[in-house]
């Protein structure tokens, strides 16, 4: 295996940047520096780390546009979606920055005359973090930001595609001060650097945001030293249109969660399950919208849609619309790709198929690319069976303004995260993540510190004669 490897822009082909793979040596050090360093980062108080968690956010944001820039180049996004996911990235820092001084214990009230019981939170040591290369900033911040309030420090390796972003949020969490053991980014591929964070008993915990089949791999792999885990992993989200919908909301809400990102969003719509009364009509409105959506570079301003991220993504979505249409789906709209194999770049146009049955693929694999598939159900628990029915479990979306029929929906999906007539749920103050073979555990919100601290409990006794 070669040590380097090449950043290329998925738009274009071009090379962006030759990195160097850390070598194994290099990695044990990082984790050897990481844990020295945690020895004395898990003392420094919860203010302090505040201080230099608001600090590195500022420094992202004075930084916004250019890093903005270098996530588009190297993901594809267009502009005002790599904007968008550098102040997304920052709201985690900025929410941490505060649950930092919310870490709190509790005393409990004794059993026995003489005893006082106590429980207080303390941080797990160090960190090691996996991420995908479809939000390299939000991922990342979304694991860093509560490690570090916690009082954890981290180790990042980023996805090999995308690692330019991560590599200068961590330049600028070094300027804003954060000590440059404290957090750190090792680069390399996932299976040796995996291998390595895994096996090593001074890692204490895996986070890893990626395909369900890798975060399983590191799952086994992290039971030999007992590691906690947090995986967030891939979905296959249902949106149901129930019949009283308001339409056109539910159209727009649509392309919202279907298409940003070129469809690769592990909460991107997967399913559009439509009722048969408003079929034709959710139809025609979704196929004449999505028409409107311009393919492009992310650089170009009037871009809505980039490329997918390489050609085994492409292939990977050209064969689910190939199988849907050869099983009898009807192309509304899309279908249609540019391609430039020399260069690399596959850009697929937004799709809208009608028809979907069951057996088509797309209805059971997740997509990660703009395709809409669309199937009408004809009651609600006919619905609720198709979207349940998927080892997934992470995102679901419903329009209704009937508040029985979103509540029977809201009760009865096995989903982590719901929309009710909302397609982007995600922020930084709310729990998110997976169900079923979606994930272990929740980022964001109160909840996403919890997994980086360990429960001590106390008993004093005999306090009194
Ligand atoms: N639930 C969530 O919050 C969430 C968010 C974003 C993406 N995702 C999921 O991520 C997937 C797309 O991202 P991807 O293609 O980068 O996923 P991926 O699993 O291929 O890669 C993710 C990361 O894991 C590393 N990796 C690959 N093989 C590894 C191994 N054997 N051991 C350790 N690390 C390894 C990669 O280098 C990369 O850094 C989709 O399934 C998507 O749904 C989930
Ligand atoms: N963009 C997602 C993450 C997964 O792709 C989010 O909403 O946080």
């Amino acid at each position: 295996m070669t040590n380097t490897f090449t950043v290329k822009n998925p738009a274009t082909g071009e090379t962006l940047a030759t990195i160097t793979r850390n070598s194994v040596d290099e990695i044990e050090q990082a984790i050897q520096k990481g844990h020295d360093a945690f020895q004395t980062w898990k003392k420094t108080n919860a203010h302090e780390r505040a201080r230099l968690l608001t600090k590195w956010s500022n420094l992202i944001q004075e930084n916004k546009l250019a890093i903005a820039k270098v996530m588009t180049e190297e993901n594809g996004k267009p502009l005002a979606e790599s904007i968008g996911e550098v102040d997304y990235a920052t709201s985690y820092i900025d929410w941490y920055a505060e649950e930092a001084k919310r870490i709190y214990g509790r005393t409990i009230p004794a059993h026995v005359d003489g005893k006082r019981l106590m429980v207080s939170k303390h941080p797990i040591g160090l960190v090691a973090a996996i991420t995908p290369w479809n939000f390299p900033a939000a991922m990342m911040t979304r694991k860093a930001a509560p490690a570090l309030a916690a009082g954890c420090t981290f180790i990042v390796k980023p996805a090999e595609e995308t690692p330019l972003t991560t590599i200068r949020l961590t330049e600028l969490a070094h300027e804003a001060g954060i000590p440059t053991n404290v957090i750190q980014c090792m680069n390399g591929q996932g299976r040796v650097v995996g291998k390595i964070f895994t096996e090593s008993e001074l890692v204490r915990k895996i986070t890893f945001t990626g395909s369900t089949p890798v975060g399983k791999a590191l799952i086994k792999a992290s039971a030999d030293t007992v590691k906690s885990v947090t995986m967030e992993l891939g979905g296959h989200a249902p949106v149901i249109v129930a019949k009283d919908a308001d339409i056109d909301m539910a159209v727009a809400q649509t392309i919202t969660t279907k298409f940003r990102n070129a469809g690769q969003t592990c909460v991107c719509a997967n399913r559009v399950l439509v009722h048969e009364s408003i079929i034709d009509e959710f139809s025609t409105k979704l196929a004449e919208k999505t028409k409107q959506l311009v393919v492009g570079n992310g650089l170009d301003e009037n871009t809505d849609v980039g490329p997918v991220i390489n050609e085994g993504s492409y292939e990977k979505i050209v064969q689910q619309i190939n199988d849907a249409v050869q099983k009898g789906a009807k192309v509304l709209v899309g279908a249609k790709y540019d391609v430039d194999q020399e260069r690399k770049s596959f850009f697929v146009h937004p799709t809208v198929l009608a028809n979907v049955t069951d057996e088509m693929e797309i209805m059971h694999e997740e997509t990660f690319g703009p395709v809409a598939p669309l199937t009408a159900f004809s009651d609600l628990d006919e619905a609720i069976k198709i979207a349940n029915n998927t080892p997934y479990g992470l995102a679901a979306y419903f329009f209704t303004n009937d508040y029985k029929v979103g509540n029977y929906l809201f009760d009865n999906l096995d989903y982590g995260i719901i929309g009710w007539n909302d397609g982007a749920p995600s922020a930084a103050h709310v729990p998110f993540g997976g169900m079923k073979e979606s994930g272990l555990g929740r980022e964001g919100g109160t909840e996403g510190i919890e997994p980086y601290l360990e429960t001590k409990y106390l008993s004093i006794g005999n306090l009194f004669e």
